[in-house]
């Protein structure tokens, strides 16, 4: 399993990101925003971070790097890709995901650990849990509020995208962000591009605070 994670100026997830990934037994290359070779990858991950400062929006420069013409055509070709948190903002300003972030509704970063219910897991990425399994997973950002038109959301529930959503420690929904639905995580159509708000790469050992991590990242490895 070869991971390539992609590197903004701004990113600081991506070394976790590629500790994780390693722990789980992939081999990691970085690749650099203005590079052209995404170095013949299985997974491709777009880390967290405050890419280019989150100047405009967060994602919103990113989305013109170089290296994003190569994760197009990568994800087009059905290759899987995968963003965590800003690699979630920088994917749907890419519009490789439909929807946007914005501002949460408190207007304050939030740093925690929240609970997560999986909604659909008809997909690679949450092949290894249930419907209905409950997950404690960090968050972390200040523009984590998933918005998107009615008709897509819809569209979104019949094809199976809408995969994680914010709750409590029993499931019942608690949104720290004001996301419709309390959305945490969404697929593409083709089920081949995810993005996710929470970290998972931050919840590998229980030492540091939970493991949940490891049964999310692991479908990647099937
Ligand atoms: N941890 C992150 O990736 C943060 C994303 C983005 N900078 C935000 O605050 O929303």
């Amino acid at each position: 399993m070869k991971v390539s994670v992609i590197v903004f100026p701004g990113t600081n997830c991506d070394r976790d990101t590629k500790w994780a990934f390693e722990k789980l037994g992939a081999k990691v290359e970085f690749v650099w925003h203005n590079e052209h070779d995404l170095k013949n990858p299985d997974l491709v991950v777009l880390p967290g971070g405050f890419s280019y400062g989150d100047y405009l929006r967060s994602g919103a420069i990113a989305r013109f790097s170089p290296i994003m013409n190569e994760v197009k055509d990568f994800a087009k070709k059905g290759g899987y890709v995968l963003g965590i948190c800003n690699g979630f903002q920088v994917l749907v300003e890419s519009h490789l995901l439909p929807g946007a972030l914005t501002r949460n509704d408190s207007l304050h970063f939030i740093s925690k650990y929240h609970h997560l219910k999986v909604v659909n897991n008809n997909n690679k990425f949450l092949s290894e849990l249930n419907v209905g399994d409950i997950v404690n997973i960090p968050i972390a950002h200040a523009e984590g509020n998933y918005k998107v038109d009615d008709d897509t959301l819809k569209k979104m529930y019949d094809s199976e995208q809408v995969l994680l959503k914010y709750c409590d420690e029993h499931g019942n929904e608690l949104n720290p962000n004001g996301s419709v639905d309390a959305i945490a995580g969404i697929c593409n159509e083709n089920k081949n591009v995810f993005g996710l708000m929470p970290h998972p790469e931050r919840a590998m050992e229980s030492i540091l605070g939970g493991e949940d991590g490891i049964k999310m990242l692991k479908g990647f490895f099937k």
